[in-house]
């Protein structure tokens, strides 16, 4: 194996543009910067336990052009409200709401539209090189599926993965495109898995986890390495992650998840933030103290009339209990939209 392990980029990526990439779903001229905006998105489980409310009324806008993170305890809805964006839930999700895309709401889009904005509108990096790669198959193979709907001749497709690959830092991604999942160390597999999801130049991509089991120099790159593929604001990124640490360095604005609701969503939730819900899970970091927060996130069956995280909030007033807050700007961060009756 002759690729370079060390990750270095010379030069900005250069867009895998075709004509294709730069229409929406429809085939429409893209004019406005195509923002995602959800509007009370909430997505339901019926199972045979009883019900489960994953993602419970989300509204939020990404903006088009920024690196949007979102932060929450395991279990609070983050990889169903990506893969809402995907249309990737599984068929007895039941999903309510709207989800705005040029114009469209992608909810209402049928499997053969969502199809296409896959990859090429929305573009995916998956959590772990392990799952998402193929053992058995010449990462090549693999790579040239990302770009399955665009009409180009083959060997156009492999010169341009050439120069991606190039771009992300492999020095021979000839020999690359002829080798095996196995043969990559885990941040060179994480490499991989970003040109997959960036080779056919999409407006938005989502990375699920994307540090998630690599050590420290491999976080780092990875960080790096979504800076690069986000740069010359042409894109956007949600990175949904636990790392708070990175999400802090990586992110333009960071939303705060509980229980399937955003409790707090702005540039400076993790440096200065406002809800006590946001506070608990930065002071449980260790390196600011590791004050671990009382309680635990109620069961999603739960349905809540005041705010979810009243029970557990060191804050809370009578109201809390019974009332939802609504959602309000600080007066001294009026950049932070914050759900709590602190601010209301
Ligand atoms: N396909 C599914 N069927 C039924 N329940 C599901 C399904 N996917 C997720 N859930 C439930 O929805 C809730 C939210 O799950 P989700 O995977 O979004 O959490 P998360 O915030 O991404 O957690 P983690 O940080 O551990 O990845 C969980 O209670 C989970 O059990
Ligand atoms: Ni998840």
């Amino acid at each position: 194996m002759t690729a370079s392990s060390h990750f270095h980029t010379k030069e900005p990526i250069q867009p895998v543009m075709t004509p294709e990439a730069a229409t929406d779903a429809h085939g429409e001229a893209a004019t406005d910067p195509p923002h995602l905006t959800l509007d009370a998105l909430a997505v339901d489980f019926h199972l045979a336990t009883g019900p489960v409310r994953a993602v419970n009324g989300a509204s939020l806008t990404f903006h088009h052009g920024t690196i949007h993170g979102i932060v929450g305890e395991s279990g609070c809805g983050k990889s169903v409200l990506g893969l809402s964006l995907l249309g990737l839930l599984p068929p007895y999700a039941a999903v309510t709401g709207r989800i705005h895309y040029r114009g469209q709401n992608l909810l209402q889009c049928r499997e053969r539209d969502f199809r296409r904005l896959r990859g090429r509108s929305i573009g995916l990096i998956p959590q772990s090189p392990q799952d998402s790669l193929n053992p058995v198959v010449p990462l090549g193979r693999q790579l040239l599926d990302a770009l399955w709907h665009h009409a180009l001749p083959r060997s156009e497709k492999q010169s341009l993965l050439c120069r991606l690959l190039n771009q992300l830092g492999f020095s021979s991604p000839a020999s690359l495109m002829q080798a095996y999942a196995f043969q990559l160390s885990g941040g060179m597999q994480q490499r991989v898995l970003a040109a997959m999801g960036v080779a056919a130049d999409p407006a938005w991509i989502l990375a699920d986890e994307p540090t998630k089991g690599l050590d420290q120099i491999s976080k780092e790159q990875t960080v790096q390495l979504l800076k690069t593929v986000t740069a010359q604001s042409r894109r956007g990124l949600i990175v949904i992650t636990h790392d708070l640490p990175m999400a802090a360095a990586l992110c333009d604005q960071v939303s705060v998840m509980y229980a399937g609701e955003m409790l707090e969503t702005g540039p400076h939730t993790l440096t200065t933030p406002c809800h006590p819900y946001t506070r608990g899970l930065l002071a449980s970091l260790p390196e600011k103290g590791f004050q671990p927060m009382a309680g635990k996130p109620p069961a999603l069956g739960t349905r809540f009339t005041g705010c979810a995280f009243s029970s557990r909030c060191p804050a809370a007033m009578a109201r809390c209990q019974t009332q939802k807050p609504p959602e309000s700007r600080p007066k001294d961060a009026p950049r932070q939209k914050v759900r709590c009756f602190l601010y209301a």
